[in-house]
């Protein structure tokens, strides 16, 4: 019984064999194009107070490169926007291409990013995390895009100086006095919309919050993402590239934008 991962044999679209959720009507990611979406007027800023001093770990897992923090009280928090209430920081990790043409989970206008980095959060008033994945209102994840430039920011070098460190499966390594905040675009604009984790167990409990404005990474530093292996240290390289799930259908949801 293989686990899941994003292969021929064990890929997005073998999920729902397991995880019946995959096949459900609030599935993400998804294509976002401009003229469907819906500006709303009532959206406010969404603002993040975190704690460098919640930053505990990095790790390789074999599909994504995460940094965990602690969760245990209102630490690092997401207010405002389309959320009601505090949401605690849990982890953030990424999903990147084998090329820099592709990668991101989120299409927008048909341009996909070479990188995708979500920072997930969860709603404290339903007692933990396993209890917030089974509410509709449980999770937060903030989706920024990144895109190969010029000028690399240089907040993303932090964690892509870890790397080295976390190279194989199971690789965990000390991440601490972190602010994630530093990674955010200038432009606080976004869309927003009600989805699902983008892997399994696919569950259906997550507001989205889409930076419009991507953050620039180097093609090295990229490279340096695409380095990573899915394997662990005794068995063969397996490069970590394409952990994406390709867009799935919207089934009627709107998409809100917060600006014009
Ligand atoms: C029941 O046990 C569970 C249930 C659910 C999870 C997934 N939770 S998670 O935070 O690791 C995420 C996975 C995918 C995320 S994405 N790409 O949508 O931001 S967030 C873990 C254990
Ligand atoms: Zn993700």
């Amino acid at each position: 019984q293989s686990v899941w991962g994003y292969d021929s044999d064990n890929g997005p679209e073998r999920w729902h064999e397991n995880y019946p959720m995959a096949k459900g009507d609030k599935q993400s990611p998804i294509e976002i194009n401009s003229k469907d979406v819906r500006h709303d007027a009532s959206l406010t800023p969404w603002h993040a107070s975190y704690d460098p001093g919640a930053a505990k770990t990095i790790l390789n897992n074999g599909r994504t490169c995460r940094v965990v923090f602690d969760d245990t009280f209102d630490r690092s928090v997401l207010r405002g926007g389309p959320l009601t209430g505090a949401y605690r920081l849990r982890q953030l990790h990424l999903h990147w291409g084998s090329s820099d043409d592709h990668g991101s989970e989120h299409i927008i206008d048909g341009e996909k990013y070479a990188a995708e980095l979500h920072m997930v959060h969860w709603n404290p008033k339903h007692g933990n995390f396993a209890g917030a994945l089974k509410q509709p209102d449980g999770v937060a994840v903030v989706g920024i895009f990144l895109k190969v430039g010029k000028t690399p920011k240089a907040e993303i070098k932090r964690i892509l100086e870890e790397i080295d460190n976390i190279k194989t499966k199971g690789k965990e390594a000390p991440f601490q006095h972190f602010d994630p905040s530093i990674l955010f675009p200038k432009s606080r604009d976004y869309w927003t919309y009600h989805g699902s984790f983008t892997t399994p167990p696919c569950e259906e409990c997550i507001t989205w919050i889409l930076l419009r404005e991507p953050i620039e990474v180097s093609a090295d530093q990229m490279a340096k993402l695409r380095s990573l292996s899915k394997n662990g240290e005794n068995e063969p390289v397996n490069p970590l590239v394409d952990n994406w799930r390709p867009p799935q259908p919207v089934k009627g949801r709107i998409v809100r934008a917060s600006f014009k």
